[in-house]
C-alpha cells in the first residue's frame, strides 16, 4: 500500500472555479515528489485538500487515501489527529503562520501536548530536541518569531512539522521568501529529514529546477491537472507535455550551460479557472498545438518508462518525444502568447527534421486560412 494515493481528486471553490481536476498521484514512505506549475495551476488547493483545510463551502471529489485511510470522508477527530501525526504541512512565509505572541518553544510543544498526551516538561524537552534537530540552539525556544531571521523562522515551522513525527510532510513554496544560500540550506536539511526520518515529502514550488534537485519524481500542473509525471531528472531535462518542456527551460538546473541566461518566462496567461479554453486548457499557448487540441482534452497516458504525460503529441509518435513536432520556425504570424515558449536546445534550424504527414498544427491552419 502506499504512503499516498491520490485518486480523480476534484476541488471546486464555493464560487464555482474547479482549481483541481481530476488529480491522481501516489507517494512511497521516504520518497519526495515535487509538484510544479504556474501560479494559480492548483498546487496550494492540492496540498490544502490533502489535510482537510479548505475553506468551507469548497467541494472535493475522488478519493486521498493516506495509509489507506480517506482523508476526504474520515471523521472531524480523525482529521485533527492525521493534521498532525499523518501529515503536515510547511507553509511559505513563516512569520505570517507562527503566532507573534508566543515563545516559539511553546509553539513547537502545543502539538506534542494535544496530539502526543505528553507532560509539559516532556513537550518543552521534544521542542528543544526538535529546535537542535533543525539547526537551532535549544535555548532558542524561548525567543519569539521576531527574534529570528527568515531562514530560523523556516527551521521552526519544520520543527513543529516534525512535532507529532508525521508519516508525510507537505512543504508549500518553503524557501520561497528567502535568498539563495538560505534556500539551499533549508533544502538540504529538508532533504536530510526525509532520509533519516523516512517519511514521505511533498514538495510544492514554481521552481522546477529546485524540485529535481530535491525530489525523486515530479508532477507538473496546468490549471488544475497533472500534465506530466515522472523521474525528477528526466521531466526536468527531456519533458514529454510542451508545457512542462516550457517550465523545464524557464528554470535550467543550476550547473546546465543554459543556465548562463537568464531564465526566460513563460509567455502568456494560465487561463482562468472560471473560462477554461475547450479542449485541451494549454492549446492557446501550445507551439504545437493540433486543430483536435482546440476540441478534445488528453489523459495522462504512458510516455516512457515510469513516465506518464497528458499530450495527443505522445500518442502519435512512437518515441514518445513531441520534439519532434515542434514547428521549423514561427512565423510572423505567430506572436500570439506561444510565440515566446522556448524552443528546444538540440533542434537545429539548418537542418529541420523531416516534417511528418498526419494532422495540421494550429500554426498551419492560421496560415492557409484566408
Ligand atoms: N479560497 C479560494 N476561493 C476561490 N478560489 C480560490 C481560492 N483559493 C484559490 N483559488 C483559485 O484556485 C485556483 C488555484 O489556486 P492555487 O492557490 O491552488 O494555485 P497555486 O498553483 O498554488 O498558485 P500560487 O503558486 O500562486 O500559490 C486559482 O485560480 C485561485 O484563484
Amino acid at each position: 500500500m502506499s504512503l499516498l494515493d491520490v485518486r480523480d481528486l476534484t476541488v471546486t471553490y464555493a464560487g464555482g472555479a474547479a482549481a483541481v481536476r481530476g488529480v491522481d498521484l501516489r507517494l512511497e514512505a521516504g520518497r519526495k515528489l515535487g509538484i510544479a506549475g504556474e501560479s494559480g495551476c492548483g498546487k496550494s488547493t492540492l496540498a490544502l485538500a490533502l489535510l482537510r483545510l479548505l475553506p468551507a463551502g469548497t467541494r472535493t471529489g475522488g478519493q486521498i487515501l493516506l495509509d489507506g485511510e480517506d482523508v476526504l470522508t474520515m471523521k472531524w477527530g480523525r482529521v485533527r489527529a492525521v493534521r498532525w501525526a499523518g501529515a503536515s504541512i510547511v507553509f511559505q512565509g513563516a512569520m505570517h503562520s507562527l503566532n507573534p505572541v508566543h515563545r516559539i518553544g511553546d509553539q513547537i510543544a502545543e502539538p506534542i501536548l494535544l496530539h502526543r498526551r505528553a507532560t509539559p516538561a516532556g513537550a518543552r524537552r521534544k521542542a528543544g530536541e526538535l529546535l537542535e534537530h533543525v539547526g537551532l540552539p535549544a535555548a532558542r525556544a524561548t525567543d519569539h518569531p521576531h527574534e529570528l531571521s527568515g531562514g530560523q523562522r523556516q527551521r521552526v515551522m519544520i520543527a513543529m512539522a516534525l512535532a507529532c513525527d508525521p508519516r508525510l510532510i507537505i512543504a508549500d513554496e518553503p524557501t520561497t521568501a528567502l535568498d539563495v544560500m538560505i534556500q539551499a540550506q533549508i533544502l538540504r536539511l529538508i532533504e536530510q529529514l526525509v532520509a533519516d526520518q523516512d517519511v514521505g515529502l511533498i514538495m510544492i514550488s514554481h521552481d522546477l529546477a529546485v524540485l529535481a534537485d530535491t525530489c525523486d519524481r515530479l508532477a507538473v500542473m496546468y490549471a488544475g491537472r497533472v500534465v506530466e509525471e515522472g523521474p525528477a531528472g528526466q521531466v526536468h531535462e527531456a519533458a514529454r507535455h510542451p508545457y512542462a518542456r516550457a517550465l523545464s527551460a524557464a528554470f535550467p538546473r543550476i550547473g546546465d550551460p543554459a543556465s548562463r541566461f537568464a531564465p526566460r518566462g513563460l509567455a502568456g496567461d494560465p487561463p482562468d479557472p472560471f473560462a477554461l479554453p475547450a479542449g485541451c486548457a494549454f492549446h492557446p499557448r501550445c507551439p504545437v498545438a493540433l486543430e483536435s487540441c482546440a476540441v478534445e482534452d488528453q489523459a495522462l497516458r504512458p510516455a516512457g518508462p515510469g513516465r506518464r504525460a497528458a499530450c495527443v503529441r505522445v500518442a502519435e509518435d512512437t518515441s514518445g518525444d513531441t520534439r519532434a513536432h515542434e514547428p521549423e520556425r514561427h512565423g510572423p504570424e505567430r506572436q500570439g502568447p506561444g510565440a515566446h515558449v522556448p524552443e528546444p536546445q538540440e533542434s537545429s534550424p539548418q537542418e529541420p527534421g523531416p516534417r511528418e504527414p498526419g494532422p495540421r498544427s494550429l500554426e498551419e491552419v492560421r496560415r492557409t486560412t484566408p
